[in-house]
């Protein structure tokens, strides 16, 4: 089976007028499909930064990067949205739903061609994912009118929208109380165990970490 993702000597530096941090120092990673991988460390220990690199969000400085057999590196700025658009999904601390919105438009939202409306199709397939995560009932409601729960579980359906390889997630937890947060929890793992959809989820809670099949240390920009 093809390696969902190999990471190689990634390094990332920052530069600030006369001041250059490296953030990231040589960084080996590697995914198989089906897996849901805990990145951990102290803050400012490169999470972020590092998931922005495989998310395509950020270009580093050294190192080279395969998705699903795709060499990323020599692909142009067009090439590396379109890969992010159409195979990566992303879940980030606040939801960003768009407010006007409902919970089924948003979830269609990143399939949608940027002039036409949602076909029908798109409109299933978003009805079905808000079931999966257990909101049928709230499908026509403004996203202002949802829960903090219920909001990131309806950014949940949106990244799974286009079937992507790999869903990257950047603190889903961060802004939810505990209940919310371990349901939000147990959908992703129940979306990975049924779909074998690929996660890697950037996080410092202990109890999201404990529900990964694995987890990942960053310590000083390098995997401790
Ligand atoms: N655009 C930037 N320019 C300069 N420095 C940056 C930039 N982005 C991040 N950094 C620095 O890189 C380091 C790592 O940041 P990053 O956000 O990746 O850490 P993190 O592990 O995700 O932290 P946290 O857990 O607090 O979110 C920090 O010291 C930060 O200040």
């Amino acid at each position: 089976m093809t390696r969902l993702l190999e990471a190689r000597g990634i390094e990332k530096t920052f530069h600030n007028g006369d001041e250059d941090t490296q953030v990231l120092k040589g960084i080996d990673l590697d995914l198989e499909p089906g897996e849901m991988v805990a990145l951990l460390g102290a803050s400012g220990s490169g999470k972020s930064t590092l998931l922005s690199i495989v998310g395509l969000l950020l270009r580093p400085s050294a190192g080279t990067l395969t998705i699903s057999g795709q060499a990323i590196d020599g692909l142009s700025e067009k090439e590396r949205s379109h890969f992010r658009n159409t195979r990566l999904g992303f879940v980030f601390q606040f939801h960003h739903l768009l407010p006007d919105f409902t919970a089924l438009e948003n979830v269609a939202f990143p399939a949608a061609a940027p002039a036409g409306g949602l076909s029908r199709q798109m409109r299933e397939r978003a009805s079905e994912l808000l079931g999966r995560v257990g909101l049928s009932d709230r499908a026509d409601f403004g996203a202002n009118r949802l829960s903090g729960g219920q909001k990131q579980r309806v950014a949940i359906a949106r990244a799974l929208m286009n079937a992507p390889d790999l869903v990257i997630a950047d603190e889903p937890t961060g802004n939810l109380d505990r209940e919310s947060a371990d349901r939000v929890l147990d959908l992703m793992r129940e979306v990975n165990k049924a779909d074998g959809a690929t996660f890697l989820i950037c996080t410092h809670d202990e109890s999201v970490a404990e529900r990964c099949t694995r987890r990942i240390t960053l310590l000083d920009g390098r995997v401790s």
